[in-house]
């Protein structure tokens, strides 16, 4: 028997990273071959035209699975019966700004969009955060939408996680498909922690640690961190634009692995809101290695943490706490 459609809001979709997912959340690539869904796109009046146009190519694509399309700038009409909510809408950052400089915009607008969800999105509706500060406007979020469940609320470190998995795979010329359990660790930005001490390859003599075969922890633990901590700035770099297609790849690879599970005896990346396991302050939302099977997220126990991680993981959640702090002097 055909599956009920599931509804699946993107906001700020007439932006970029917008054009490059609605197309594969369409295809399937987010919920699977088999889930027919329905798109409730959100952008803000003077980007309606550019989203109207957004509407009429994905009729003209002709995907089977899609079931309808609602496009309007009216954050009610978006937000109402939605089981997923991705939260892309938002002023990216450009060549030359921090994060931090692009944080006053954007906190505001999640506290006014999580009340709109909080009364108008599905019950148990999941929500990823995408636009940034990610993890931030994920708490502000949360905050402002007390009867969200806070496992519901999560915010996007996937791509950061699979850039680890990308450098990792072209050091060592194997398959990406072949490396796993890296781990991000706090923030979506350049104070991020990518820590491959309990990531392995499959090789054909079994399992190996990334340690072990890459034989260099002066470049583990120099330029391939920073190299995944400034990837986001090499593409604005390179670009002049911020990363959509990777960015929207992720998102779908975030949602599929919550919705879907992961498979046995691989984590992901998940920025979600730390209970204080691994001493990181509770209260903040924190990228952890996380398992998921029927459709929650569990954080992944008793990693050892040696000495240089300790200190990544801390640095990481000062930044989380500052600029929680900044949101709300933001917000006040
Ligand atoms: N977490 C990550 O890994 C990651 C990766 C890449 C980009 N990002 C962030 O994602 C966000 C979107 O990036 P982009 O390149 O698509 O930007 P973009 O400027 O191309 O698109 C953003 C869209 O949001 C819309 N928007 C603005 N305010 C809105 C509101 N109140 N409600 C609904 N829509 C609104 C804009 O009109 C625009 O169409 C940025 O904040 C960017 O920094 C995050
Ligand atoms: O770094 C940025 O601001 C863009 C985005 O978050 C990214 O990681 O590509």
């Amino acid at each position: 028997m055909a599956k009920d459609p599931v509804r699946v809001l993107v906001t700020g979709a007439a932006g970029q990273i917008g054009y490059a997912l609605v197309p594969m959340i369409a295809r399937g690539v987010m919920l699977g071959p088999d889930q027919p869904v329905i798109l409730h796109m959100l952008d803000i009046p003077p980007a309606a035209e550019s989203l109207n146009g957004v509407k009429m190519e994905l009729v003209d694509a002709a995907f089977p699975l899609l079931k309808g399309v609602v496009a309007t700038t009216d954050v009610v009409e978006a937000c109402t019966g939605v089981n997923i909510a991705v939260m892309v809408g938002g002023f990216p950052r450009k060549e030359g700004m921090e994060r931090k400089d692009v944080m006053s915009k954007n906190v505001s607008i999640y506290k006014s969009q999580a009340s709109a969800l909080e009364k108008h999105a599905a019950a148990n509706c999941k929500v990823l955060v995408v636009a940034n500060p990610a993890n931030t406007n994920a708490l502000i979020l949360k905050e402002f939408a007390p009867s969200i469940p806070e496992k519901n609320i999560s915010c996007l470190t996937r791509l950061d996680h699979n850039r680890a998995l990308g450098q990792i795979s072209e050091r060592l010329n194997v398959q990406v498909s072949d490396v796993k359990n890296v781990i991000i660790w706090g923030n979506h930005s350049s104070t991020q922690y990518p820590d491959v001490n309990h990531a392995t390859v499959n090789t054909t003599a079994g399992e190996k640690a990334v340690r072990e075969l890459v034989a260099d922890d002066a470049w583990l633990n120099g330029e391939f961190i920073k190299t995944v901590q400034q990837r986001g700035a090499a593409i604005i770099k390179a670009r002049k634009l911020s990363s959509a297609l990777s960015a929207a790849s992720a998102a779908c690879d975030h949602i599929r692995d919550w919705v879907l599970g992961t498979p046995e005896g691989t984590w992901v990346s998940m920025g979600v809101y730390s209970d204080g396991s691994y001493n990181v302050p509770a209260g903040l939302i924190y990228s952890f290695p996380v398992t998921c099977q029927n459709g929650e997220w569990k954080i992944v126990q008793g990693l050892s943490i040696d000495e240089f991680s300790r200190k990544k993981l801390d640095l990481t959640a000062d930044e989380l706490s500052e600029e929680k702090a900044l949101a709300y002097s933001c917000l006040s």
